[in-house]
């Protein structure tokens, strides 16, 4: 039977494999002494390990410039891997500790990657075959991305068969121009097909959800528009500060942390025309076209805030790694508007913060009023796909009260995953995205075009807040702890957003068993 009329629905060019490693692969994490490659990286690539989803015989090279010995890597890279108590688990942690290795060395000097080079070169020549494939993950600050990635090209790159491939973190620049100086200076060691630009939200289970929700339902597909929908929210809400990370932070804000990649990169792929397949380049030539048609942020559009403390908890502020009187927004919602004939009208409004009332992260589509006459206030339609946690997507409709009443009441229908797919295990992002380098998958990576368009939307914006033309603006303050700015209500609202707060009902208890 051929593929696309199997019974379980495979998509068959979402599976399709491109240029797959099999075997004689070592993955090279650089920066494997910090909080991503402890936290995510590393407890990633054991995550495909013990699924079996790593080439035959990987082997993981560690690099940084902490001196560690084998035992202190083993014990960083595990450290963060669930569950290891269970013995199965622990079995496998002690096989993922054989493809574990270690070197350490600068970031700047060649001799460094000769000895490391030296180092693979040592684990390849006990492969069978001549064709060894290397990928480099640089788990870096991006000061030292441009170096680093001249100095693998120059002392560590496979030129002779195999494979090498490079993955970048964000940020990738602070604004537009030092966007295009990062890309086009790795550009001069990196092919395009080689370079594989994570934006980790785009290995979200709810993320790639999104062009099946949208392409594969006819319901969902007919009232995807300006006709139906009034507005749409992406929210982004972490419960906490940026306690120890406030130097980092201070120089970038909440609109370069989370705005300007990952719900951007949410917004594109909820409003892009379906492509004509879901191979790499079709998806990120509509993800392009859309991001062009959506002119830069303006003044208006922005609301700003910095959380200040409450309920025991510091302020911005208060962190003595955040200079002092610093007016860098914590929260932020900007309105963008896509100048095309699907959307033309429909405010999208992107809000992010630190420190606010929950952990969530959600796309909320509200729907048009129905036409007045025979209902009178009666709550709209919101089409909610909650990313995380939880993931879940309901419909807040309408539907009759029961019993001897002609009444309607907002409920909804919902597909709460945990309920719906008992079994399924979600994959972490970084299991996702790592998986696809191997694959040589490129579709949820981000172009260097579709950068340089996001950059164009964000940078006027992003100059006003670093104070480039005149004085910076003042964030208004907010609670720890709380919902964010006391505008945003005003603020959300003045785009038509309509809360049906009295009418709703959802049983609490069914939250707290998911
Ligand atoms: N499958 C599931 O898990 C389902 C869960 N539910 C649950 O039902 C509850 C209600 O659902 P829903 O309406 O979608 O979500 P919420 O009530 O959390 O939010 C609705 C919208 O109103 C805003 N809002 C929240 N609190 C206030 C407030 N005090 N004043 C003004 N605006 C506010 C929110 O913005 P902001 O985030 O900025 O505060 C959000 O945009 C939620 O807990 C939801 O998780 C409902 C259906 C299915
Ligand atoms: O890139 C970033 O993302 C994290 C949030 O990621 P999530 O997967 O936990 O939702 C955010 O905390 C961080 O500030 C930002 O740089």
């Amino acid at each position: 039977m051929p593929r696309e009329r199997s019974m379980s629905g495979t998509i068959p060019s979402m599976e399709t494999t491109h240029d797959e490693l099999k075997d004689n692969t070592i993955i090279i994490v650089f920066g494997a002494s910090g909080d991503l490659a402890k936290k995510k990286t590393l407890p990633a690539l054991f995550g495909l390990f013990r699924q079996g989803f790593l080439p035959r015989d990987t082997h993981i090279v560690g690099y940084a410039r902490t001196k560690m010995d084998q035992a202190e890597f083993e014990k960083r890279a595990t450290s963060n891997i669930k569950g290891a108590d269970d013995p199965e688990t622990a079995n496998q942690i002690e096989a993922f500790k054989q493809r574990l290795s270690y070197v350490s060395g600068g970031y700047e000097d060649g001799e460094s990657f000769d000895k490391l080079n030296a180092h693979l070169q040592e684990i390849e020549s006990h492969y069978q075959s001549k064709e060894c494939n290397r990928i480099f993950y640089l788990a870096l600050p991006p000061t030292v991305f441009i170096p680093v990635s001249q100095h693998i090209k120059e002392h560590c790159y496979v030129s002779k068969g195999g494979v090498n491939r490079i993955i970048i973190e964000k940020p990738f620049g602070k604004d537009l121009e030092s966007a295009r100086h990062l890309l086009s200076s790795v550009k001069q060691y990196w092919t395009e097909d080689e370079t594989f630009r994570i934006d980790h939200y785009l290995g979200k289970e709810m993320v790639k959800n999104l062009l099946v929700l949208r392409f594969a339902n006819v319901a969902l597909g007919a009232c995807w528009d300006k006709n139906y929908i009034s507005n749409v929210q992406i929210t982004f809400k972490e419960p906490f500060g940026t306690e120890g990370r406030g130097g980092y932070f201070d120089e970038f804000g909440m609109i370069r942390d989370v705005i300007q990649n990952h719900l951007l990169q949410v917004l594109t792929i909820l409003t892009m025309e379906r492509p004509v397949s879901f191979a790499a380049e079709d998806i990120r030539d509509e993800k392009v076209k859309v991001l062009r048609s959506i002119p830069p942020v303006e003044k208006e559009d922005c609301l700003l805030g910095q959380y200040v403390s409450a309920n025991g908890k510091p302020g911005y502020l208060d962190d003595n790694t955040v200079p002092p009187n610093s007016v860098c927004p914590t929260y932020a919602a900007t309105t963008l508007w896509i100048h095309n004939p699907r959307w033309e009208g429909v405010p999208f409004i992107l809000k992010a913060g630190k420190a606010l009332n929950e952990a969530k992260v959600e796309v909320r589509i509200q729907f048009k009023d129905v036409t007045q006459g025979i209902f009178k206030d009666i709550a709209r339609n919101e089409l909610v796909i909650r990313i995380q946690p939880s993931e879940a997507v309901y419909l807040k409709m309408n539907a009759k009260t029961p019993g001897l009443y002609t009444r309607a009441i907002p409920t909804e229908m919902d597909l709460t995953y945990k309920r719906r797919f008992t079994e399924a295990k979600i994959p972490e992002a970084y299991e996702s995205l790592i998986l696809d380098t191997l694959r040589g998958d490129h579709s949820n990576f981000v172009r260097h075009d579709e950068l340089d368009y996001a950059w164009k939307i964000f940078t006027p914006i992003l100059h006003w807040i670093d104070g480039k033309n005149g004085q910076r603006p003042k964030p208004s303050p907010y609670p720890y702890g709380s919902r964010g700015p006391k505008e945003l209500d005003g603020f959300i609202k003045k785009y038509g957003y309509k809360r049906a707060d009295d009418a709703y009902f959802w049983p609490v208890t069914n939250m707290a068993s998911l």
